[in-house]
């Protein structure tokens, strides 16, 4: 429906604020990392970050209209450490990307955009019931954030991208019959900028923690191509957005102001 919210000028992150008031708050995400700002802290360094992912747990890949999304059974899963009280549990993870290569992730460091930005969507087990409960609640979330590069194909990701020809629409989903493994999408050093944020996506509701990984990961342009060949409207429906016919070409909300928050690093 017109109202549905979305990233082209008329239902884009701007329009946002209208029906989800919690996108005018203080406490949103993205954010720029102005690395200056970011203070090391011992108690981070004391307590490594530690995950748990089951493979065979990747479910369905989904185009929700705004991206693909890849479900997983949360069961077996597990986020601990660092910032984190508790433990923390997959439930789907996603990619944002641009138009072109110049932009496209959600975060910037030092102002500097990447051309996509992957996310690990986690919620607090320990405390919550299901992701949905969770999302309420200011510490229910987690979300892991890589910032993907132009460079080397990435293998991992080619398993996302195969199953892109059949969900090429809105609303149309797949099983992931291949196992798709997150942990070989993270980087391998694991320094990270955290801070308190939102989900980036409408409601914005004020519940994550992020975890931004400093390290980025390379993606080619050929999958980056294949990201924006994504459909923002349904198979037999005529394009509701005006995008150049429909194609999802950039799924990423702009950043807004980081305020009093503090910003910490774990890692050089
Ligand atoms: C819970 C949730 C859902 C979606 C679609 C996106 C996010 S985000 N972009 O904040 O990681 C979080
Ligand atoms: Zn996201």
């Amino acid at each position: 429906s017109a109202a549905e919210w979305g990233y082209t000028k008329r239902n884009g992150p701007f329009t946002w604020a209208k029906n989800y008031p919690t996108a005018a708050g203080i406490r949103q995400s993205p954010v720029d990392i102005d690395t200056a700002l970011a203070t090391s802290d011992s108690s981070l360094e004391s307590k490594p970050l530690r995950w748990k992912y089951v493979p065979q747990n990747t479910r369905t890949i989904v185009n929700s209209g705004h991206g693909w999304r890849v479900d997983v059974d949360s069961e077996g899963s597990e986020l601990v450490g660092g910032p984190l009280e508790g433990t923390y549990k997959l439930q789907q993870f996603h990619c944002h990307w641009g138009s072109s290569s110049d932009k496209g992730s959600e975060h910037t460091v030092d102002g500097q955009s990447y051309a996509a930005e992957l996310h690990l969507v986690h919620w607090n087990s320990s405390k919550y019931a299901d992701c949905g409960e969770a999302a309420d609640y200011p510490d229910g979330l987690t979300v892991l954030g890589v910032l993907l590069k132009v460079g080397a194909k990435n293998p991992e990701l080619q398993k996302v991208i195969d199953l892109i020809p059949s969900i090429s629409h809105r609303g149309e989903k797949t099983e992931v019959k291949e196992a798709i493994d997150p942990a070989k999408m993270l980087p391998k050093t694991l320094s990270y900028w955290t801070y308190l944020g939102s989900l980036t996506v409408p409601p914005c509701n004020e519940s994550v923690t992020w975890i931004l990984f400093k390290e980025p990961v390379e993606v080619s342009e050929e999958q980056l191509a294949a990201f924006r060949s994504l459909r923002c409207y349904k198979r037999g429906e005529e394009c509701p957005c005006d995008e150049v016919d429909g194609l999802l070409i950039s799924n990423y909300r702009p950043t807004l102001p980081l305020g009093t928050r503090e910003l910490r690093e774990c890692g050089s």
